[in-house]
């Protein structure tokens, strides 16, 4: 499995939207991270379908929608209309969560559950096997530009043997804080995509930021 690298848009300039989706576009970043956020779920509201819609229309890579809303069912058709292409849905936002990943893949996309930092691992056992991403957040959902919460490193290791006692195929993902620091001790613990918003974003020249965190992680 590769590694790869996934710029969160949250971080990028919305008044120059396609600007940043084209130097996505153009870079060695492998996904789009597209965070949605209800303001009930997290104490914040990003951006809903007609900033999705636009972004699918100018995008040219794989794009990942992570969902941090209440009752994300009555939206998956929509996602998938709009051109998600994986959609990962919060574990604590979801009360029949076997049923809506399978509603996820019969609706087309690849299906992700994201995990609150307190929320241990053991809970996704009976449910890997359904997985094709499993998002471990390093950081309060709900902000870009937080601090990376050390006890991710722990949580990747035992996600690792746990999707490997159950030869499944799933992806590691992390979201939140991820930068040059902590990007090669994620991926030897055992993660493969790592989002990147404010790192990327942030810096002086994100193209190259991203190339040296695909160098890292390579
Ligand atoms: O889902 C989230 C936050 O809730 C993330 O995807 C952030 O957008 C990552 O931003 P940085 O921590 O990398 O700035
Ligand atoms: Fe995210």
């Amino acid at each position: 499995m590769s590694n790869l690298i996934a710029p969160s848009i949250l971080a990028a300039d919305f008044a120059n939207l396609q600007k940043d989706i084209e130097m996505v576009n153009n870079s060695e970043a492998d996904w789009f991270h597209i965070d949605i956020m209800d303001g009930v779920f997290v104490p914040n509201i990003s951006f809903g379908m007609p900033v999705l819609k636009a972004i699918n229309k100018h995008a040219t890579k794989t794009i990942d929608v992570h969902l941090m809303i209440v009752n994300p069912d009555q939206y998956i058709q929509t996602f998938s209309d709009l051109g998600a292409d994986i959609l990962t849905v919060h574990y604590e936002a979801c009360t029949h969560l076997h049923r809506t990943i399978q509603a996820i893949k019969a609706a087309g996309m690849k299906a992700g559950v994201a995990l609150n930092p307190h929320t241990p691992i053991a809970v996704l056992e009976d449910i890997i096997a359904d997985l094709d991403l499993v998002c471990i957040m390093s950081v309060n959902p709900g902000f870009g530009g937080q601090s990376f919460i050390e006890n991710t490193y722990k949580k990747v290791s035992q996600l690792r043997h746990l999707i490997e006692f159950t030869e499944s195929s799933c992806q590691i993902e992390i979201d939140g804080g991820v930068t040059n620091k902590n990007a090669n001790k994620l991926i030897e613990a055992g993660a493969n995509v790592l989002v990147a918003g404010s790192y990327v974003f942030g810096a002086e020249n994100p193209t190259e930021t991203i190339a040296d965190l695909k160098n890292i992680i390579a």
